[in-house]
């Protein structure tokens, strides 16, 4: 049996429905072997964000070189990195030990509005990380917020896709979640491509952790040896099902249902 490993470089979310609890249910999920570097600890549950605590620079070195030394990943997402001080190091780690098959999900706020990221570590996102990227996935306002644009119609999001191609990332796409059409349309550019994934939008309240699972199944698909674009169409039908059958966990913005994708596998 050959097992590959997947990586996420990510932030704790205590209700289990985000951070480095989405990926690695979404890795296992997938049969990728998931490993983990915690960036910061949050107290967080359905409801909002109670509490943020970044590691140092140091602790999350340490535990890359940890990884780096032994357990050399397929794949690697990241999600919620905090500061420019530690997307500095993760970049530096990453080409420090020729990690490939790179996913970065530029998270900034969360789905109730806490920050995620510090205003002041746009930059460094754009000037150290985006430029390793195998593949970048912000939604709409993290487009918005990298790119300087706004984005109102699909012209404004494929300007803003060809900027990030600009800016180092091998291929893009903008999540469609917060965009205002009947149906999902996320759009993925490769530098010389447009193609529009479109979906049914579900009316519901439990989107915790779309993003976040969505980056994880890409990463996990990359790590099995899948090109950019069939990962990015594995994961859209993942948090698609994962949406669907959703779990009504906790009285706010429950999480998504990370065992969707394969039950219904079993069924067929
Ligand atoms: N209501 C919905 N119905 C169907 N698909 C959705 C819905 N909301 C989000 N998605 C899909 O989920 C994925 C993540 O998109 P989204 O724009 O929600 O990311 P995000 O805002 O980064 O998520 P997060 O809450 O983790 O920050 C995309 O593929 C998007 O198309
Ligand atoms: C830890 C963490 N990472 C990412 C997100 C974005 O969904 C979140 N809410 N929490």
């Amino acid at each position: 049996m050959t097992v590959v490993k997947a990586l996420t470089i990510a932030g704790s979310d205590s209700g289990g429905g985000a951070g480095i609890q989405a990926d690695l249910k979404t890795f296992q999920e997938l049969k990728a072997y998931g490993m983990s570097v915690l960036t910061a600890v949050t107290a967080q549950n359905t409801l909002g964000v109670q509490g943020v605590y970044p590691l140092t620079v140091s602790q999350v070195e340490e535990q890359l070189d940890s990884i780096g030394e032994d357990l050399k990943p397929d794949a690697l997402k990241t999600g919620m990195l905090f500061s420019a001080e530690i997307i500095e190091a993760v970049a530096k780690k990453i080409q420090q030990y020729d990690m490939n098959n790179v996913v970065i999900d530029p998270v900034m706020i969360a789905k109730g509005g806490a920050k995620l990221l510090q205003d002041e570590a746009i930059d460094a996102m754009k000037k150290h990380l985006i430029p390793v990227a195998t593949v970048v996935t912000p939604n709409i306002p993290e487009a918005e917020a990298i790119t300087g644009l706004t984005l109102n119609s699909m012209d404004d999001r494929k300007e803003a896709a060809k900027r990030l191609y600009h800016l180092g990332a091998q291929n893009i796409i903008i999540k469609g979640g917060h965009g205002e059409e009947k149906e999902v349309i996320d759009l993925i550019y490769d530098g010389e491509t447009f193609t529009q994934l479109i979906n049914d939008r579900q009316i519901t309240e439990n989107t915790h952790g779309t993003g976040c699972t969505f980056a994880a199944a890409i990463a996990a698909e990359l790590a099995k040896g899948a090109d950019s674009l069939d990962a990015i169409r594995v994961a859209r039908e993942f948090i698609q099902v994962a949406i669907e059958d959703d779990l009504h966990i906790g009285s706010g913005h429950g999480p998504t249902n990370h065992w969707a994708f394969q039950s219904r596998r079993a069924k067929v």
